[in-house]
């Protein structure tokens, strides 16, 4: 088994982070990504590395497609970047980061005005708030943004009860923004409350945090609601991870928020999977010696990661 603890610059902060850092190894399968989020320690990254483990050990199930429609994702940027990133990226559909803290609605409304601006009235717009607003402002603020036609919203709220009651209260007052579940499916320990309390419309899966893309299968199952498959920001080996659930899910309507790549200075593969005309492929991927002895941790962070792998041992 090779393993390698990467680390990785991002081309603009993204949830707070400015370096990437994980552990990518090999199985009789393939490669496999293991890279929680520094701020999840203890029970929550023992999904990652079971994610991680049946992508080197025992590979994918079988895809129904081969191509699979992404998404660009626009951080929490001035209107003329999140401009510049849509047109770049060639997608026609765009996920945009809203309710940064330290920023105003007056912001976000400005960043979605300028994505939908460079989409056009055809392309998709929607944004995802990461649970940052207060359930008393979270109506009217997606009344407001709701101007610029929101394919959905991904969690406005943090709570999975509070989901649900913006869901009833936007229905009530006639706001047309569909609601996505993230955070209450993937850090709330009972991802099938969102199907109890009728509290989102789109379910985003993310195969590190859920375990695997196999029990994300089943989950999405289980949840019998439209799925959106989305990266935990990876490097090519993780995405490839995502995109094995993306070809094998039966339906897929969405774009998935799979074209995180571009976040990223630097990769493991040789060829990075960034999308071309808003479509990503689902190839074998071949580790680049080069370009992972250019992205090696230094040692503290090698040492670091060793623990992080016994910790999510089981
Ligand atoms: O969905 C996308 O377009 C990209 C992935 C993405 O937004 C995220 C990846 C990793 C961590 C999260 O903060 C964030 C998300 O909340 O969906
Ligand atoms: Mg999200």
């Amino acid at each position: 088994m090779a393993t390698h603890v990467f680390q990785i610059g991002l081309r603009t902060r993204f949830r707070g982070i400015t370096v990437r850092e994980g552990v990518v190894f090999s199985g009789d399968a393939g490669w496999g990504e293991f890279s929680p989020f520094l701020d999840y320690a203890g029970e929550e990254i023992v999904p990652w590395l079971q994610a991680a483990r049946e992508a080197a050990d025992l590979g994918f199930p079988a895809p129904v497609r081969d191509r699979i429609p992404v998404n660009c994702t626009v951080p929490a940027v001035g209107p003329q970047q999140a401009h510049r990133i849509v047109v770049e990226s060639g997608c026609s559909t765009a996920k945009v980061k809203v309710a940064e803290k330290d920023q105003a609605l007056a912001d976000d409304l400005a960043r979605v005005e300028a994505v939908r601006d460079a989409l056009g009235p055809d392309g998709r717009v929607r944004i995802d708030a990461n649970g940052g607003w207060p359930l008393d402002e979270a109506a009217d603020n997606l009344r407001q943004l709701g101007r610029f036609d929101l394919e959905y919203a991904e969690q406005p709220v943090m709570d999975t009860e509070d989901l649900a009651r913006l869901r009833r209260d936007l229905a009530r007052r006639g706001i047309d923004v569909p609601i996505a579940a993230d955070e209450s499916i993937r850090r709330s320990g009972d991802p099938e409350r969102v199907k109890r309390l009728e509290a989102a419309d789109v379910a985003v899966l993310k195969v590190q945090p859920l375990g695997g893309v196999r029990r994300c299968l089943q989950l999405a199952e289980d949840l019998g609601m439209p799925v959106v498959v989305s990266s935990a920001l990876e490097t090519s080996i993780g995405i490839r991870m995502g995109l094995a659930l993306a070809a094998a899910l039966p339906e897929l309507p969405h774009a998935c928020g799979l074209n995180t790549l571009r976040l990223f200075q630097d990769d493991v593969v040789t060829d990075s999977l960034v999308a071309v005309d808003g479509h990503l492929p689902v190839p074998d991927v071949a580790v680049d010696p080069v370009r992972m002895a250019a992205c090696s941790a230094p040692t503290d962070r090698v040492e670091a990661w060793a623990l992080r792998m016994a910790e999510a041992t089981r």
